[in-house]
């Protein structure tokens, strides 16, 4: 019977059940997993020093690493909740939001930049292998790696297994490692540097950890409790997180803050090889989330397509857009793309904690109606992230610092775009709840 529950899998199409058979370590184990990236050792250089501030001291990044993550993560444990309530999927319990037709519209933003980011990690799995193996056949690194993606997205709860079984206790090890072996050399002095950048570094820490939110409830959907799936993902990315870092920033102290040798200490230390190749291969957790959650997003469009049919045709994509792009130059985009997200997840808390989703009338149907003041509440958000924070691609950059001069809106360095736009969005997704008469609202 153990085995039984043990052994199931998610089932092909959306109309479904999903099987609650995920315990708190099984989703902590996948969450620390997620936590922990090769994008983070490099990363760590956005949170010691962020753009348009003083660098920061060790002391002042490492701080501003523990609150942006934690912060991020508390957020990503509030939107697995409505998944692990509900047993739906994250782009479908958009509809309860939005209504069918407008949950189209965050869905097919989500699968956008969730090929982006499937694409991104296949050739960061090939940036780590060829620095493992000092160069060699990219395409076979990429090849290799997409095949092995796209075959743990078609038994997603027995690859979620396996990562708590044997790949999680791996990743442990060599981090530990790691830390004691990177150590023992000199530390820069922790206190030299500003802390006037602390807001923008945090905010820097807490963008990766927000930019799972859309798809937190495609996993939390199998949890066997609701406050399992909440403690999961808080405590298991926060820790595993910071951890990496931590291990960045100090990485980044002994090659003078260099980002592109940011793996160079690690490959130094005795055994690094072996220890840096259970991370590279570890990767594969990050672009199996990225591939696996792009087919469920499909299916709030197509919920009677097999989602093993969608898995297989987005790991052929990333692989093949792998093979033939470089989308390091698609960062920004991805990043603008990523933080639509932010304001429409604090949307989704106000409404289904504090209005219809606790009335029970989130309707997850296909004939979900429209609630255009979700909307409204989503787009204001949006404004509120972008007048601060308006990201690095030039044009639309632009586009919004002229408007904030417009309006004599200057951001300033303690202003998080993350932290605010949930912030205001929730609030006017609050206001419209309370003011609209019901039926126009619901
Ligand atoms: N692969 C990834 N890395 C970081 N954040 C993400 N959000 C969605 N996919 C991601």
């Amino acid at each position: 019977m153990a085995l039984d529950a043990d052994s199931r899998e998610v089932p092909h199409t959306l109309d479904e059940p999903a099987p609650r058979t995920l315990g708190v370590l099984d989703q902590g184990a996948f969450w620390a997993n997620l936590g922990v990236s090769l994008l983070g050792f490099s990363g760590a250089m956005a949170v010691l020093a962020p753009s348009g501030a003083p660098r920061l001291s060790f002391v002042a990044a490492l701080a501003a690493c523990v609150v942006g993550t934690v912060l991020g993560s508390v957020m990503v444990g509030i939107a697995a909740v409505p998944g692990a309530r509900t047993g739906a999927p994250s782009m479908m319990l958009l509809r309860g939001l939005f209504g069918t037709r407008l949950s189209y519209l965050p869905t097919l933003l989500n699968i956008l930049q969730l090929v982006g980011w499937g694409t991104f990690e296949l050739l960061v799995i090939a940036q780590g292998a060829e620095a493992l193996f000092g160069g060699g056949p990219r395409w076979l690194y990429l090849v290799v790696a997409g095949a092995l993606t796209t075959g743990l997205t078609l038994r997603p709860l027995g690859a979620l297994r396996l990562l708590r079984r044997y790949v999680t206790v791996a990743v442990a090890i060599a981090m530990v490692y790691f830390f004691v072996q990177l150590v023992r050399h000199p530390l820069p002095d922790l206190g030299t540097g500003s802390w006037q950048g602390f807001w923008p570094g945090a905010d820097a820490a807490l963008a990766v950890a927000v930019s799972w939110l859309p798809v937190a409830s495609d996993y939390s959907r199998h949890s066997r409790s609701v406050r399992g799936a909440f403690t999961a993902a808080t405590v298991g990315y926060s820790i595993t997180q910071v951890f990496c870092y931590v291990l960045g920033l100090i990485a980044l102290a002994m090659v003078g803050g260099d980002a592109d040798r940011a793996f160079d200490p690690f490959l130094a230390v005795p055994l690094g090889v072996v220890f840096f190749g259970v991370l590279v291969l570890r990767e594969v957790d990050q672009s199996f989330a990225d591939t696996y959650s792009t087919a469920v997003s499909m299916q709030n469009l197509r919920p009677k397509t097999d989602r093993r049919v969608l898995s297989l045709c987005v790991g052929v994509l990333t692989t093949l857009l792998s093979l033939t792009l470089d989308i390091t130059q698609f960062a920004n985009f991805l990043q603008l793309i990523g933080s639509v997200f932010v304001p429409l997840f604090g949307v989704l808390a106000v409404d289904y904690f504090l209005h219809a989703g606790r009335r029970g009338s989130w309707d997850l149907s296909e004939r979900a109606p429209s609630r255009w003041g979700m909307l409204l509440a989503w787009i204001a958000g949006f404004v509120v992230y972008q007048l601060i924070n308006p990201g690095g691609i030039a044009w639309w950059s632009n586009l919004w610092t002229g408007l904030g001069a417009a309006i004599g809106f200057t951001p300033q360095s303690w202003m998080s775009a993350s932290l605010l736009s949930f912030l205001a969005a929730a609030a006017v997704a609050g206001v419209i709840n309370a003011l609209a008469p019901r039926r126009a609202v619901d």
